[in-house]
């Protein structure tokens, strides 16, 4: 099949890449002109593990193009998907301003029937204000089709290509033979596609976003009460994630939920819910415990340091908002080094992949190493927050010998805190006694 993907971002590229590899012929659209001049380079413009393979792969093999040239791309193509931005307005709501501009746009572009489908995450009732911008100016026939995306950053190739399920929603049997057609091959191990309708199918979307929020928003909360009664989250976590109709996985309290989709689409149903005169009270909950828990961290080396950080020298280790990725939007990291350099701190950071993305940020304000162990020399404390794996099991004598005071702040709960008690660690860590504090208990 022929497809146009248009906005070539975390979303696109990797939408593309998959579609391309099952054998589809797909042109990439966008309008910043360096991403596309790299990327017909040869270079990706993103983070994301297991891309590169399928990108070298699929350009090599001419199944993969990228434009700026929307007209041209959508010329002969049969399916149209909008990977398009919908960044928070300033009330809350979706900005739209993205995928009707283009869709406007469409209208004076396309030449016959296409299927145009809403790629980004969408708020209610616009399948039907794309179709209404696109027919102010169309011509010929078109369908509007709501396939809301659910890939994780990090492990994106592998959600794309084995999805869970696949949601379409449309009311027009043609565009949904379509749709059958191209996701057949991702369905094949017997996940489902749910055919809907459109509204339900937006719904989805931010329903799924908003409970998986809630679910870590919640163990966040039980963590801070494990402190304070003197439980420890991981073993809670454990006892509750074996019961099956709770389930193992998204129990992970840490220092809120980022990224650029959990915060904007908790955010976005919360106005849809507020436009329709409905009080969602748990969203509302939710968006203000994690609001909190973000400054969790800091506000922990805050206290340890008398609330004080002048002359104190922390250390950094993890920026993204999750591991494997580059991004950092809405990156719990924001928050804690912000609030560590106007407590007086200076800060070294290290990330394996994030750190460029973190300096358009803070610039010269912090110091950005190449290497973890580098940022910990002379560090009064390091704060871990972000899980990525090489901090899992790294080299505990060499790191006191590097850092002036053993001191860690883990937002991610990566040690053991007996084994951090043998290390001659103060470890404070989320939801589980600190091991000063449990020292104390037993002496
Ligand atoms: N990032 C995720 O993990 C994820 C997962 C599921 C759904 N989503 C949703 O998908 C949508 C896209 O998210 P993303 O993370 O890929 O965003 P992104 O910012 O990484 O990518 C969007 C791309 O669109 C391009 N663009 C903007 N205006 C354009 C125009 N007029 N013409 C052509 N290109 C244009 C931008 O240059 C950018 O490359 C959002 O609605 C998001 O909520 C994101
Ligand atoms: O147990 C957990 C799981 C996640 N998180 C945090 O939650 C945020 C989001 O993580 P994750 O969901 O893994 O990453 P995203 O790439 O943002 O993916 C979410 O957002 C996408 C965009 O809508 C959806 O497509 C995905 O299904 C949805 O999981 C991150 O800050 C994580 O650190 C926790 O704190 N505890």
């Amino acid at each position: 099949m022929k497809i146009a993907v248009i906005g070539t971002g975390y979303v696109g590229l990797v939408s593309g890449t998959c579609f391309a590899e099952t054998g589809n012929h797909v042109i990439c659209v966008d309008n910043d002109a360096q991403k596309v001049a790299k990327l017909n380079a040869g270079e990706l413009t993103i983070y994301e593990p297991g891309l590169e393979n399928l990108f070298q792969r699929n350009t090599k093999e001419q199944r993969l193009f990228f434009t700026t040239d929307l007209e041209e791309a959508v010329k002969d193509v049969e399916i149209i998907f909008l990977a398009l931005p919908t960044p928070p307005g300033e009330d809350g709501s979706a900005d739209l301003s993205y995928v009707l501009g283009v869709a406007e746009q469409l209208g004076q572009m396309i030449t016959s029937y296409k299927v145009i489908v809403d790629k980004s995450t969408v708020p209610v009732g616009t399948a039907e204000k794309v179709a209404a911008a696109i027919k102010k100016n169309a011509k010929v026939d078109f369908d509007v089709v709501s396939n809301p995306e659910f890939l994780r950053e990090g492990v994106a190739v592998d959600d794309f290509l084995k999805p869970d399920r696949v949601v379409v929603g449309t009311s027009s049997a043609r565009a949904q033979d379509v749709m059958h057609r191209l996701y057949e091959p991702f369905v094949r191990q017997g996940n489902p596609i749910y055919f809907m309708d459109e509204r339900s199918a937006e719904m989805t979307k931010y329903a799924a976003n908003s409970y998986l929020a809630t679910r870590i928003t919640f163990m966040n909360e039980i963590a801070n009460l494990c402190e304070t009664v003197g439980a420890n989250v991981d073993e809670v976590r454990k006892g509750m994630g074996s019961d099956n109709r709770i389930g193992r996985r998204f129990l992970f309290p840490g220092v809120g939920y980022g990224g650029s989709c959990f915060p904007k689409d908790v955010q976005a149903l919360h106005k849809t819910s507020v436009d329709n005169k409905y009080d969602f009270k748990v969203l509302k909950s939710v968006m203000e415990v994690n609001n909190k828990q973000k400054h969790v961290l800091s506000e922990k080396i805050l206290k340890y340091f008398n609330n004080d950080l002048n002359g104190k020298h922390i250390a950094v280790w993890g920026l993204a908002f999750k591991p494997n990725t580059d991004d950092i939007r809405e990156a719990p990291a924001i928050y804690t080094i912000e609030n560590l350099l106007r407590a007086g701190a200076k800060v070294t950071a290290y990330d394996p992949e994030a750190s460029e993305n973190m300096k358009k940020i803070f610039e010269d304000r912090v110091n950005f190493v190449e290497h973890r162990y580098d940022a910990l020399k002379e560090a009064d404390a390091l704060a871990i927050v972000t899980e990525w794996s090489i901090f899992r099991t790294p080299d505990f004598s060499f790191m006191g010998e590097l850092m002036k005071e053993k001191v860690i702040f883990d937002g991610r709960n990566l040690y053991d805190t007996e084994l951090m008690i043998d290390k001659g660690f103060y470890y404070n860590s989320i939801g589980r006694n600190t091991v000063e504090l449990r020292k104390n208990h037993v002496n």
